[in-house]
C-alpha cells in the first residue's frame, strides 16, 4: 500500500491559503497513492481563538473537495485533522475518506493540548476510532495523543496493523517526536504513520521529519523540515513477521498491571 505523507507548510490564520494548499497537495498525493494523510489543524493553524469561526462540518469547503478528490482518483484520504462541527461543539477532527469518496470514519482528538489551552477551544473526543482500509484494520491518533500509550494499546488490542497520527509538532520538542513514535510502533509491532507539518508560529518552528515506520520501530521513509509530499510503502505482511519473530502481545501479563 503506497502512501503519501503531506508534509505541508501551515501558516495560523491564512485558511483560504492553507485550504487552497492542502488541496492542491492533496491533489498531487492521490495521482500518485492509495492513501493520502495531512496533518492536524491545518486549515487554521494555531490560530485557535478563530477555530470557532472556521469550524467545519463533513459537508464544509474543506471535506467536500476531499470528497470530491477521493472520488477522482479512487484513494483513502485522510484529511488531516480541522475544526470539525459536530453537534453545536467544535473538535479537533479527522475525517477518513474511502476511496468511493464517501466518509468512512470520524475521530476527535481525545487527549487535548493543555499546554496550549487547547481545551478553552475544543470539545474532548471520547471514542477510539478505527476503520477498514482496504481488508486491514487501521486506527487514528492525533499529534498530543502520541503520549498516552493506553490509547495505542486499546487500539491495537481492536486489530490495527497501521495507526496514522496528524501532527502540529514543534522542533523544539524533535527527540520525543522521534522516541515516542518508535516506541508506539515497537511496543505494539504496528506500523505508525506520523505525519507533521512545517512552517512556524510566533517564531517556534515546526518540526517536519513526517516518518512511516515499521512493526520493528524501522524507520521506512522521513521527511525533513521543508515542505514536501513524501512516498512510502506499506507491507502489512511485515506485521505478522514481527510477531512471530517476538511474541510481545503473547507475553503480556495484564492481569498483574491494573
Ligand atoms: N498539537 C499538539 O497536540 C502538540 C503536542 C506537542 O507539542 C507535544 O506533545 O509535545
Amino acid at each position: 500500500m503506497r502512501i503519501a505523507l503531506v508534509q505541508m507548510k501551515v501558516i495560523a490564520g491564512a485558511v483560504d491559503e492553507n485550504r487552497r494548499r492542502g488541496l492542491a497537495l492533496a491533489r498531487e498525493g492521490a495521482a500518485r497513492a492509495d492513501v493520502v494523510v495531512l496533518p492536524e489543524i491545518w486549515t487554521t493553524g494555531y490560530a485557535l481563538r478563530d477555530v470557532d469561526k472556521w469550524a467545519e462540518d463533513v459537508e464544509g469547503p474543506t471535506i467536500s473537495e476531499m470528497l470530491n478528490i477521493s472520488r477522482k482518483y479512487g484513494t483513502y484520504i485522510i484529511a488531516g485533522s480541522i475544526p470539525l462541527r459536530k453537534n453545536e461543539k467544535v473538535y479537533n477532527g479527522a475525517v477518513v475518506i474511502g476511496p468511493d469518496g464517501n466518509v468512512a470514519a470520524e475521530y476527535r482528538k481525545i487527549h487535548l493540548f493543555s499546554m496550549m489551552g487547547e481545551e478553552r477551544f475544543f470539545a474532548a473526543g471520547d471514542r477510539r476510532c478505527t476503520f477498514n482500509l482496504n481488508g486491514v484494520t487501521a486506527g487514528i491518533a492525533i499529534c498530543y495523543d502520541l503520549r498516552f500509550p493506553e490509547l495505542f494499546r486499546s487500539l491495537t488490542q481492536e486489530g490495527v496493523k497501521i495507526i496514522f497520527l496528524p501532527a502540529e509538532w514543534p522542533a523544539a520538542r524533535g527527540e520525543h517526536w522521534h522516541l515516542l513514535s518508535r516506541a508506539r510502533a515497537i511496543e505494539n509491532q504496528v506500523f505508525l504513520c506520523v505525519v507533521n507539518c512545517v512552517g512556524e508560529h510566533k517564531g517556534n518552528p515546526f518540526y517536519g521529519h513526517s516518518m512511516l515506520i515499521g512493526p520493528s520501530g524501522e524507520v521506512l521513509a522521513e521527511g525533513g523540515e521543508e515542505e514536501t509530499i513524501l512516498y512510502a510503502e506499506a507491507d502489512f505482511a511485515l506485521v505478522a513477521k514481527a510477531r512471530e519473530k517476538m511474541s510481545v502481545w503473547q507475553d503480556r501479563r495484564p492481569e498483574v498491571y491494573l
